[in-house]
């Protein structure tokens, strides 16, 4: 049997952009409705008209452009928000007024302060106003998840009376749990006259981390459009994540008898252009589209990952839009991962021995390191273990100064291969001053490619870890150094890569 239809009513542009310090010109907001037209989003609610001319202006210019999403404009229950509405919404190819008001007591009476009969009235009046002016409109009980059922009940069989379409059940603050969400959805599917006439609809925020999970209690329970947001932006803790609805229903069609019509292939891009429009990052572990989402760091799920995908994946990382799924290298991965990577990179290892050695290496390292990038697996494989007995260039000495207004300076003592030598130089910093003086004595001509600095100890009398990583040739070493002063430890550090360059160029050409 054919699937029933989710319809997806994004409101990234409405309720999205009441996040604080998230709103969006009229060029910003069109950049992303056409973006989710191309997700193929069905509806696409792009502002409050009577907010401001520059959001009338901005509804206005999504609906020009926009052909295969239909536009929504909010308003409130007032002839002027409506009909304010209409008129931006005049240019759309196919349009939908979305009028709303509380129905909660809590908000009759504090915030309305007006009598549950006449926000009856005003609903009912809306909606016959809206009529007048679209075959398509919204009605929303504004705090639905708060609000009394047989009053729900009342106000809702009124305006589908007057000739609304979509009846929409918000959660507005979040209070909601799943069970008794769907419940509300039951029980107005059940009670109120010529339900099945209209589209249930459902909008939950966010404020106890539920907002999902309450929207697709919903839909088992009936609701057959889900309004959302792309990264879960709205208003407060924001709505329901767009990503996260679609996938949920599409990863669970054992469980859900709808899906929608998403091309969930654009929700990456999608994520990444809201964050940029909007400069609210991505949270790394945010589900399907959070840098983690498909990123493996343990050995154990590396391992089973690259023997069979699905034993740490219920979705593909390209079905959402990433390139592909991660395995990142860390102190928990495992031989597999780092055997798996050396191949990708195309480092053969000859023997169990050899890659014991390096995974050893590979170990000490991650203890360092967050996270270990391919080039350090290249210096990592390229470099024997240097001993203090055999290495060529050694620090003697050293003085460094550096005063506000007047170069750096340094002066090393360096022995190089038994013979002492005395160099200085000048840099734009103390450290940069330091590896001048080296090199002026080891004229090893190699390119610096890293520099990084680590606290391993705290307090002010930390111990600071430096790594340096140098490059000749195909050649590419890690230096490591450590010292209580920075500058010294980055002098040992550059230092132990110069011998390390050397011993690996000492294996390539014993003449040397
Ligand atoms: C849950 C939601 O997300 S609701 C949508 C939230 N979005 C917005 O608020 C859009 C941006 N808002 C605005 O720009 C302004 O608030 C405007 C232009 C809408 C109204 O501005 P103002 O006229 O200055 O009113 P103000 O914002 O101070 O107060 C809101 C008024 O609307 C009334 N109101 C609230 N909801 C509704 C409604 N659905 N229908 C009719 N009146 C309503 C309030 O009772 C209050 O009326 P009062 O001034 O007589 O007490
Ligand atoms: C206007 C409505 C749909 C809303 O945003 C809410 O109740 O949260
Ligand atoms: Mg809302």
């Amino acid at each position: 049997m054919a699937k029933e239809q989710l319809i997806i009513f994004d409101t990234t542009l409405r309720d999205g952009e009441q996040s604080p310090g998230a709103s969006m010109t009229r060029e910003e907001k069109l950049r992303i409705a056409r973006q989710l037209e191309k997700m193929h989003v069905d509806i696409i609610e792009a502002g409050f008209p009577a907010a401001s001319n520059g959001d009338f202006e901005a509804v206005r210019s999504v609906a020009e452009a926009i052909k295969d999403s239909r536009i929504a404009a909010l308003c409130r229950t007032s002839d002027q928000d409506i009909s304010r509405a209409l008129e931006a919404l005049k240019p759309a190819r196919a349009g939908r007024i979305h009028t709303f008001i509380a129905t909660s007591p809590l908000h009759m009476e504090k915030k309305l302060r007006m009598a549950p009969e006449d926000v009856i009235i005003a609903a009912k009046n809306a909606v016959r106003f809206a009529r007048n002016g679209i075959d398509d409109v919204e009605f929303s009980c504004e705090d639905a998840g708060r609000s009394e059922m047989d009053f729900l009940c009342r106000i809702v069989e009124t305006v589908i009376k007057e000739g609304a379409t979509t009846i929409n059940i918000p959660d507005t603050v979040g209070y909601n749990v799943p069970r008794q969400y769907a419940d509300r959805i039951c029980q107005l599917r059940e009670r109120v006259p010529n339900s099945d006439k209209v589209i249930w609809s459902v909008h939950c925020h966010n404020d106890l981390g539920l907002a999902v999970a309450n929207s697709l209690a919903a839909v088992i329970a009936g609701a057959r459009q889900v309004e959302c947001t792309i990264n879960g932006l709205g208003e407060r803790a924001g709505n329901a994540a767009l990503e996260e609805v679609v996938m949920a229903v599409r990863t669970r069609q054992d469980i859900f008898p709808c899906d929608t019509r998403i091309d969930a292939t654009h929700i990456v891009p999608a994520s990444k252009l809201v964050s940029s429009v909007t400069g609210f990052p991505v949270q790394p572990n945010k589900a399907i589209v959070g840098a983690n989402a498909f990123a493996h760091e343990s050995g154990i799920h590396q391992d089973g990952v690259l023997k069979h995908r699905e034993t740490y994946e219920i979705m593909r990382a390209e079905d959402v839009g990433w390139n592909t799924n991660k395995l990142v290298l860390g102190k928990h991965s495992g031989r597999t991962a780092f055997r798996a990577r050396l191949k990708e990179l195309g480092i053969e290892v000859d023997s169990e021995q050899v890659l014991n050695t390096a995974f050893t290496r590979f170990k000490e390292l991650a203890d360092k390191k967050h996270e270990i990038f391919d080039e350090d697996l290249h210096a990592l494989m390229s470099e024997d273990v240097v001993t203090p007995e055999d290495e060529y260039y050694k620090l003697v000495a050293s003085a460094f100064h550096s005063e506000t207004g007047e170069t750096p300076h340094a002066m090393i003592t360096l022995s190089a291969g038994g013979a002492e030598h005395r160099a200085e130089a000048q840099g734009s910093g103390p450290v940069d001053a330091a590896f001048k003086a080296i090199e002026s004595v080891a004229r090893s001509d190699a390119d610096l490619q890293l520099y990084s600095v680590n606290a391993i100890t705290t307090g002010t009398d930390a111990q600071g870890e430096v790594t340096v990583r140098l490059a000749k040739g195909s050649r590419i070493v890690n230096g490591l150094g450590a010292d209580t002063d920075i500058i010294v430890a980055s002098a040992r550090a550059y230092i132990n890569a110069l011998n390390k360059l050397r011993s690996v160029a000492e294996r390539l050409n014993p003449q040397l």
